[in-house]
């Protein structure tokens, strides 16, 4: 089932919460929330979810207009970042809980909790209480006492919020599978990019209550629309540039822009991600600049070189590849090259 939201709006007092924010989730999918906080996320799954009421605008389930309906009557499942599972109750009768509500038949309850249980290998744990597991454990229950009703639609909010990295990373990939196997559709809420791009089929990222952009997570990291977005998704170098005869130079560097969204005027800045720049020993052409290298980060899939421009008086981050690293036998304070591959600049509307 689809879930549209339609030029909602919202206000707490004077405050605008949420400003004319429309957007589609499409039947089976999961949508990532991705904002920095306090850009209305929760706010808006809020919304969708029948827990708070518009302003103006509307929600659409499938080709429904709920925007007036109870949440009870949306049939959703909901996840929260605090497991808020029953702490009197075991973990078979929290997960069994919504069946209950549901006037299942006995039977049919018991398989389905176990049924559900087994899939996230606690089986085993069914008469525990939540405060006799760990947090990822509480995490996937509350992920299936979610999912056991057969909910239309899944809301979570936060969910792997208070858990550790490592933790953290096992629920996405619970997520990712529970999403594919029940088809049904899911938002959730996130301020984690990495979080958002590692699971999500749609982002859609806000700040202060608008949407910046909706996309795959491609399309958001590879053509961001504004520099809110490039900021966001990912470190970024920042080249305040002048605006000369349709190029951008830094001093007598230019760089390489498909296209120049401004006309002439006396400054403007140009974004460049750390893994669009090369390093190199020796000046290869007209867009070098040279830098010395001020530390090397060597942990990692990638190493990240941390540079300076004494010219311009620019801080520079690269990342190369540990092939790259080695061959170009890079050590702290050696002066090298970069030039980017890649270059993208904004209309002004927009500053960081
Ligand atoms: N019930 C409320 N009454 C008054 N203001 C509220 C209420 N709920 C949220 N707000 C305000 O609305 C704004 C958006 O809050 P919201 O929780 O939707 O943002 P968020 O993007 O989910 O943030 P976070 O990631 O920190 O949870 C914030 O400024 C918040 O203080």
């Amino acid at each position: 089932m689809s879930i549209a939201v339609r030029n909602v709006s919202k206000k707490f007092g004077v405050a605008s919460v949420l400003d004319r924010v429309s957007f589609e989730a499409k039947t089976g999918t999961l949508v990532a929330l991705l904002g920095p906080s306090g850009s209305g996320k929760t706010t808006l799954l809020r919304i969708i979810a029948g827990l708070e009421n518009p302003d103006s605008g509307n929600v659409l389930y499938q080709d429904d207009d709920v925007t007036q309906s109870s949440a009870r009557e949306r049939n959703v499942g909901f996840v929260f970042q605090h497991y808020a599972l029953f702490r009197h109750m075991t973990v078979f009768e929290n997960v069994a809980f919504g069946l209950r509500v549901r006037h299942w038949a006995e039977p049919r309850i018991k398989e389905r909790v176990f049924e559900l249980l087994k899939l996230v290998r606690l089986e085993d744990l069914a008469g525990r209480y939540p405060s006799q597991l760990s947090g990822g454990q509480k995490q996937r229950i509350a992920l299936i006492r979610a999912l056991a009703p057969q909910p239309r639609v899944i809301l979570l909010d936060e969910p792997f919020g208070a858990l550790d990295a490592k933790v953290r990373m096992e629920l996405r990939t619970w997520l990712r599978r529970f999403h594919d196997e029940f088809h049904v559709t899911s938002i959730f809420v996130t301020h984690d990019q990495e979080e958002a791009f590692e699971v999500a089929d749609q982002i859609v990222v806000m700040n202060q209550g608008k949407i910046e952009q909706t996309g795959t997570p491609v399309e958001v990291f590879e053509h961001p629309a504004n520099a809110f977005v490039m900021d966001f998704l990912g470190n970024v170098n920042i080249f305040p540039v002048r605006l000369q005869d349709g190029r951008a130079m830094l001093g007598k560097i230019e760089m390489p822009l498909p296209s120049m969204p401004m006309d002439d005027s006396e400054e403007a800045r140009v974004y460049i991600r750390p893994h669009e720049l090369e390093i190199d020993r020796i000046r290869n052409n007209n867009t070098c600049l040279e830098v010395k290298i001020l530390h090397i980060n060597p942990a990692g899939s990638v190493v990240k070189v941390r540079l300076i421009s004494e010219e311009y008086g620019l801080t520079v981050n690269v990342d190369v590849s540990p092939e790259r690293y080695a061959a170009l036998k890079l050590r702290s304070s050696d002066m090298v090259y970069i030039s980017p591959k890649k270059a993208r600049m904004f209309a002004p509307d927009y500053t960081i």
